[in-house]
């Protein structure tokens, strides 16, 4: 039986080849431990973490010694806003975020609000875009820092992330970002777009998973975050434990191939996503795209009129591999806080599904999509 095609790359994307090609030494003939300083090994294996480090930094506009590997972007993330609460002054106790943002930033904000922090949650619009004038008007003397992601994981919508890091230099507050639906897919220049903190990670850009990042403005004195993990003092002692050699490889592997390819894969993401789109907004009548203006080249995510997503996936499951949202951590089957944020009520978010599109999608598997897709849909319609 062929295997379902995969349209599912905003939860995990499969390791490139060349990933896993450059990563395969490290786990047993090229095994050192990059601390370990008095022998070959140990040289050998901090010179691939030194490489793959200036790879990574390379990818989003950063010098090399502003990477902290770390196990993923949720860890990133709770290192950066529970690291900048420990480190912060006192009066300093104020975040600013969104109901958009990803469960591993709410809860972590969920989490400082029991610790004694206050955090603003700003709207979005229909379009799922913030107002830049409510987020000015949100900043207090107390503000340690604003914390909004680049891209959203269910709709791909894009926030304003220069004119958001001019904001926060104004008012000098840290602004943390979420980069980790951004990297390797749109050009990301961490400096520039005047981020202090961003977390990433490299199963959402071909790489392995159990690997990220947390980038660090050196320059920046708002970027003082305390350890979560104390130990051995790797990572300028911001991330103790023993380096995950292969892991680090793989994802500067992963960031050398998306800095070369990212613009191509771009241009046809983009055009077979808008077909689709346009297949299955001709086909089914009332069908709409949630968050449509700006946003990723490989995201749509698109509501169907009384349909239920999650009957209608499992339906097609054994040709399509699709999702509902982000990837579903408990059994209780609630509408996405992302959708009903941009005003959807509880059955249009449960009639949504979220198509991301990537690197190993081809042009062919498009016709089989729209077809399937459309038949199943107009199969759950109760006209028919
Ligand atoms: C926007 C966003 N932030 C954070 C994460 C968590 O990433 P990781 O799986 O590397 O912990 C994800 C993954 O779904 C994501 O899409």
């Amino acid at each position: 039986m062929s295997k379902p095609i995969y349209l599912d790359y905003n939860s995990t994307t499969p390791c490139d080849p060349r990933v896993v090609e450059a990563m395969l030494p490290y786990f047993s003939g090229e095994f050192g431990n990059p601390a370990s300083r008095d022998h070959l090994y140990g040289w050998k294996a901090k010179d691939a973490v030194d490489e793959a480090r200036e790879q990574v930094a390379a990818l989003v506009g950063a010098h090399s010694e502003e990477i902290i590997f770390t196990s993923g972007a949720t860890e990133a993330i709770n290192m950066a806003l529970k690291g900048l609460a420990v480190a912060a002054p006192i009066g300093k106790n104020h975040i600013i975020t969104c109901h958009t943002e990803h469960n591993a930033v709410l809860d972590t904000c969920a989490y400082l609000e029991k610790k004694g922090l206050a955090v603003s949650y700003l709207g979005v619009d229909k379009e799922g875009n913030i107002s830049l004038e409510e987020l000015e008007g949100s900043i207090r003397p107390e503000t340690l820092c604003i914390s909004l992601m680049w891209a959203n994981n269910e709709t791909g919508v894009i926030h304003p992330i220069e004119k958001i890091g001019h904001l926060a230099q104004k008012h000098h507050v840290a602004f943390f970002c979420d980069a980790t639906q951004a990297v390797g897919k749109i050009p990301v220049n961490a400096q520039e777009a005047g981020i202090t903190l961003m977390a990433f990670s490299a199963h959402k850009m071909y790489g392995p998973k159990g690997i990220g990042a947390l980038y660090l403005n050196k320059k920046s004195h708002l970027s003082k975050i305390s350890p979560l993990l104390n130990g051995g003092s790797h990572e300028h002692g911001l991330r103790s434990g023993t380096l995950n050699v292969p892991g680090i490889v793989g994802f500067g592997q992963a960031a050398r191939v998306c800095a070369q390819e990212m613009t191509m894969e771009h241009i046809n993401l983009v055009n077979w996503r808008d077909k689709l789109e346009v297949a299955l907004m001709d086909a089914i009548p009332e069908t709409k795209v949630n968050g449509s203006a700006n946003r990723l080249s490989h995201v749509s995510n698109i509501r169907f009129p009384q349909i239920n997503a999650e009957n209608l996936l499992l339906s097609l499951s054994q040709h399509l591999a699709l999702s509902r949202g982000s990837a579903c951590t408990s059994n209780v089957q609630r509408p996405s806080h992302v959708l009903k944020a941009m005003g959807l009520g509880d059955a249009e978010a449960f009639g949504s599904i979220r198509i991301s599109l990537g690197r190993f999608t081809k042009e062919v598997e498009m016709e089989l999509v729209i077809e399937k897709l459309t038949a199943g849909i107009l199969s759950f319609s109760p006209t028919h």
